[in-house]
């Protein structure tokens, strides 16, 4: 993950204060199925001992199609608004969105890129440093879902192999309904177990999910930076695990838990 330092700012709003550990949309593809953070995070967040997660911007690159609605996505979470008519982006956008998680303050840097081939060489020299890859199609265009293998490819190309979450995002879920959706969702979840994605279907034009989505993605990548920021510091004494997910140190070791075996984005449900 690459990060950089952002000064603090005024207090989060309230819509963006995360106390608990944010749900999965399915547990059929899901990228972890407990409800509470880590306990050695929630143990550095009571004593503020989370180093510089804090001042860090998370990058989270949202990839797919044109027209699938992923600018619109981002606007509906980060504005709260909707615009039904299209404006194609332009290479990339970019927002920041600024949270406060177990009490810590937290940001995501939330890169939109164009979909249109011609923007596409443009887009993907942002690819790198992601610790969130977003893959967005449009739940009434099978074409689309289609080819989000080909922007996942893409996009973990310029990133280091096993150190992104992967999010398969189905939008327009206002257009669905019924069977068709159930048909269309039931294939996302089959391509999101494949790609080891978390699966989540919003709707931007209604807002459907897509707060709970954001905060699903911001507590990942909260949590991960400050187990990594955990790992990264010196420790004289060797730990082991209390069977409970938290750690008693021994002689000369770094923290390793049945959580963090696996590196994190790859699919532990
Ligand atoms: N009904 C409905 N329409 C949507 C939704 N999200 C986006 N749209 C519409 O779909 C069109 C494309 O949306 P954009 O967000 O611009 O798509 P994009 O993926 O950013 O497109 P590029 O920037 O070209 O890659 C626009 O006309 C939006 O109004 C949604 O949730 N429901
Ligand atoms: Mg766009």
């Amino acid at each position: 993950m690459r990060s950089s330092l952002t000064p603090l700012g005024p207090p989060v709003s309230r819509d963006r204060i995360i106390t608990s550990f944010p749900k999965w949309y399915t547990p059929d593809a899901c990228l972890q199925l407990k409800e509470h953070f880590h306990g050695q995070v929630s143990t550095a967040c009571q004593r503020r001992n989370t180093g510089t997660v804090g001042l860090k911007l998370s990058k989270v690159v949202v990839v797919g199609d044109l027209y699938v609605g992923k600018t619109s996505l981002i606007h509906r979470f980060c504005k709260n608004v909707f615009d039904r008519d299209y404006k194609a982006t332009i290479g990339v956008d970019f927002e920041i969105e600024r949270f406060e998680i177990a009490g810590i303050p937290f940001s995501l840097q939330i890169w939109d890129t164009a979909g249109q081939e011609k923007f596409k060489c443009i887009a993907s020299a942002y690819y790198r440093g992601a610790q969130v890859i977003i893959t967005a199609f449009d739940l009434t265009d099978v074409q689309t879902l289609e080819h989000t293998r080909q922007w996942l490819e893409d996009a973990l190309r310029e990133n280091e192999a096993g150190t992104c979450f992967i999010f398969l995002v189905g939008t327009k879920k206002d257009l669905m309904s019924g069977a068709a959706c159930e048909q269309a969702e039931a294939e996302a979840v089959h391509l999101a177990n494949e790609m080891q994605a978390e699966y989540w279907s919003v709707s931007a034009k209604t807002g459907e999910n897509v707060k709970a989505f954001f905060s699903r993605v911001a507590a990942l990548a909260f949590e991960q930076s400050v187990l990594q920021d955990l790992e990264k510091r010196p420790s004289s004494r060797p730990q082991v695990s209390d069977g409970n997910g938290d750690l008693i140190q021994i002689e000369g070791h770094s923290p390793k838990t049945q959580e963090n075996k696996r590196p994190p984005g790859l699919g532990c449900c």
